[in-house]
C-alpha cells in the first residue's frame, strides 16, 4: 500500500465514481473496495447505485440467462463513462472479458465455501428424512444430492432465488428446513452467525470465483487501473484464474452446475503447489465427474489458465459434456 497522500495532493480531485448494484451484499462489497480504492488512490469515492434486470425480474435465473444479467448494465455504465469503476462478485462475471474492459482488481478473496443454514441449528447431516432445502443454484443441487446418497439421507432440493434476506426467510418461515448461500455473503454482510455449517469443500465445491470481487474499469482508464492493481492480491488472482479458465474450457455458462476451486498447499514453510479441483453432475446427483490436479504454483494468471485447461480437458474426457445440459427449474 501507499502511504496516504497529503491533503493538498487529493484537495481539488474529483470523486471517483463507483458503480453497483443495490442489494445489501452489493452494498456491503462496493463499500469494502470502495475503502481500498481511497487508499491507493488519495482520492474521493463515491458509490452511484444502478439496478440491473436481475435485480427487478422475478423470473428464475437460469431462465434470464444466469447471473450475467447483473453484471451487464455495470458494464454499459462502465462503457458509457457513467461510472469509472465497478464492483462485482467475482463468481457472477462472465468469463470472457468485453471489449474496451479490463479486470483492473481481484482482491483478497473471503472464505470460498458455501454456508448451511437450517432450522434448529441443524447440520446436513442432522436433516430430518423429506428435509426440503432450497437453493436456485443446480450445482448445489446436483452436489446436495450427491452427498444426500452418500450419507442415505433423503432430501428435496428446492429451487429458489431471491437476496440474501429472502433466502434467510424461507427458513425463519418455517416454509424449508435449510437454504444454502455463499459463507462469503454472510461475512460480508454481518451474518455469518446464522449459518448452521460451513460445507466441506470436499462435498460441495464453491462457484468458480466465489467469495472473490472483480474490480473492473475501461480499459481506457489507464492510471486508474494502475493504482488499482495494487489492490489486486495475486495467491487470489491466480486460484480464480485457474478456476474460471476451468469453467469457460468446459464450455459452461454461470448457471451450469459447475464447481471449481484452487487453493495453494504448503509445507508449513512456503507455498509449494497450487491444486485445482472442479465438479459437474447431474441435478439428481446421480451422477458426478470430479477431478482433481496438482502442479507447481502458477507464475502468472496464463500458467493458472493452464491448470483450468489440462483439467477441463479431463473432465471431459470423463464425460463432463453430457451432463452440463440440464437447467434449474
Ligand atoms: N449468485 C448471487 C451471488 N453472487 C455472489 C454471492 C455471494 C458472494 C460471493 O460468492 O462472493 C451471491 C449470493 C450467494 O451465492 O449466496
Amino acid at each position: 500500500m501507499n502511504p496516504t497522500p497529503s491533503p493538498a495532493a487529493s484537495g481539488g480531485a474529483p470523486p471517483l465514481r463507483l458503480g453497483t448494484r443495490r442489494s445489501a451484499l452489493a452494498m456491503a462489497q462496493s463499500g469494502l473496495v470502495a475503502d481500498l480504492v481511497r487508499e491507493v488512490t488519495g482520492r474521493p469515492v463515491e458509490l452511484v447505485e444502478i439496478t440491473t434486470y436481475g435485480d427487478t425480474s422475478r423470473e428464475h435465473l437460469a431462465q434470464i440467462g444466469g447471473a450475467g444479467v447483473f453484471v451487464s448494465a455495470l458494464r454499459e455504465a462502465l462503457l458509457r463513462g457513467e461510472i469509472d469503476l465497478a464492483v462485482h462478485s467475482l463468481k457472477d462475471l462472465p468469463t470472457a472479458e468485453p471489449e474496451g474492459l479490463e479486470l483492473a482488481a481481484v482482491p483478497r478473496r473471503e472464505d470460498p465455501r458455501d454456508a448451511l443454514i437450517a432450522r434448529d441449528g441443524l447440520t446436513f447431516a442432522q436433516l430430518p428424512p423429506g428435509a426440503r432445502i432450497g437453493t436456485g443454484s443446480p450445482r448445489r443441487a446436483a452436489q446436495l444430492n450427491a452427498w444426500a446418497r452418500s450419507l442415505g439421507l433423503d432430501i428435496e432440493t428446492v429451487p429458489i432465488r431471491g437476496n440474501v434476506d429472502t433466502r434467510i426467510g424461507y427458513v425463519r418461515s418455517g416454509r424449508l428446513d435449510a437454504v444454502v448461500l455463499a459463507a462469503a455473503g454472510l461475512i460480508r454482510l454481518g451474518r455469518s452467525g446464522e449459518a448452521t455449517e460451513l460445507l466441506d469443500v470436499d462435498h460441495v465445491l464453491p462457484a468458480p470465483g466465489q467469495g472473490a470481487l472483480a474490480v473492473e474499469c475501461a480499459a481506457s482508464s489507464v492510471a486508474l487501473t494502475a493504482r488499482l492493481a495494487e489492490i489486486d492480491d495475486p495467491s487470489t488472482r491466480v486460484a480464480v484464474t485457474a478456476e474460471r479458465s476451468l469453467l469457460a474450457a468446459l464450455e459452461a455458462g454461470c448457471s451450469a452446475p459447475v464447481g471449481a476451486l484452487a487453493d495453494l498447499l504448503g509445507d508449513g514453510q512456503a507455498v509449494t503447489e497450487m491444486r485445482l479441483r472442479g465438479v459437474v453432475g447431474t441435478l439428481d446427483g446421480t451422477t458426478l465427474v470430479q477431478l482433481s490436479t496438482t502442479g507447481p504454483v502458477p507464475a502468472s494468471p496464463s500458467e493458472a489458465a493452464d491448470l483450468g485447461r489440462v483439467l477441463a480437458a479431463e473432465m471431459l474426457a470423463k464425460g463432463a459434456a453430457g451432463l452440463m445440459g440440464e437447467r434449474a427449474l
